[in-house]
């Protein structure tokens, strides 16, 4: 059995901009395993989202290795990894409209999510789980901030995932809607999904089971 759903090796990302190469992560090494929840934690600016790009396959490094369950992807074409990533891994932005299809209805946004991955969606099972039942018909629009980003969680795991990843998914919540997604990340976990997320809301780098620190694009010692 694979411990460890994500490694990265001597990961380096540097942007090339106008003023000159900034260097948004520097050397960084770390194991998510593959159970429970993985927080990557640190200030604004720190390299956690550009850490989480690379993460699920949507940035390549500059220098450094990204395996998946044991399997390493910088010999990847663009096509596999865009496969790849359809497959297994689950990426939820930290603005709820960006996550969803705002002219479907919640059923057939998980009947979206689940078919882009070759799944089917049990509907009526997944939305019991995240404590939406009843709301197959809703419009996206006539649901909370909560309430949507519970159901971009729940499109992960109609796609049955192998890993979730999210940024900020708090941050544009109020409290009672940060709340929800609070709830639903713990219920992934339970569920033996493992989930990785960026973000420096104290409530939710409480619920990490792992948690890595980042200053200046670097781990924290
Ligand atoms: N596309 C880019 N071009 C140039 N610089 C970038 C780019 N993306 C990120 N950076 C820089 O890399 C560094 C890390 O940014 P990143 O967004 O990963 O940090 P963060 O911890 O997620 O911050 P925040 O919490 O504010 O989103 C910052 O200095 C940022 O300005």
């Amino acid at each position: 059995m694979v411990e460890h759903v994500l490694r990265l090796r001597g990961v380096g990302v540097e942007y090339r901009t106008s003023a000159g190469a900034v260097t948004a992560v520097s050397d960084v090494s770390l194991d998510v395993p593959a159970h429970g929840m993985t927080v990557l934690a640190g200030p604004s600016g720190s390299g956690k989202s550009t850490l989480l790009r690379v993460l699920s396959l949507v940035e390549r490094p500059t220098v450094g290795g990204v395996e998946l369950r044991g399997s390493g992807t910088a010999r990847l074409s663009s096509r596999a990894r865009r496969n790849l990533r359809r497959r297994e891994i689950a990426l939820v932005f930290q603005n709820p409209a960006d996550n969803l299809i705002d002219h479907l209805d919640v059923g057939d946004n998980l009947r979206a999510a689940a078919q882009a991955a070759g799944r089917v969606a049990q509907v009526e099972e997944l939305l019991e789980q995240l404590g939406l039942p009843g709301t197959a018909t809703w419009k996206v629009s006539a649901m909370s901030g909560g309430q949507q980003q519970r159901l971009a969680f729940g499109c992960a795991l109609a796609r049955q995932a192998t890993v979730v990843l999210a940024d900020e998914p708090t941050s544009q919540l109020d409290a009672v809607s940060a709340d929800l997604v609070l709830e639903t990340l713990a219920h992934l976990a339970r569920r033996g999904v493992p989930v990785v997320v960026a973000s420096h809301d104290p409530r939710l780098i409480a619920l990490a089971d792992t948690r890595f620190d980042l200053r200046n694009g670097a781990l924290a010692a």
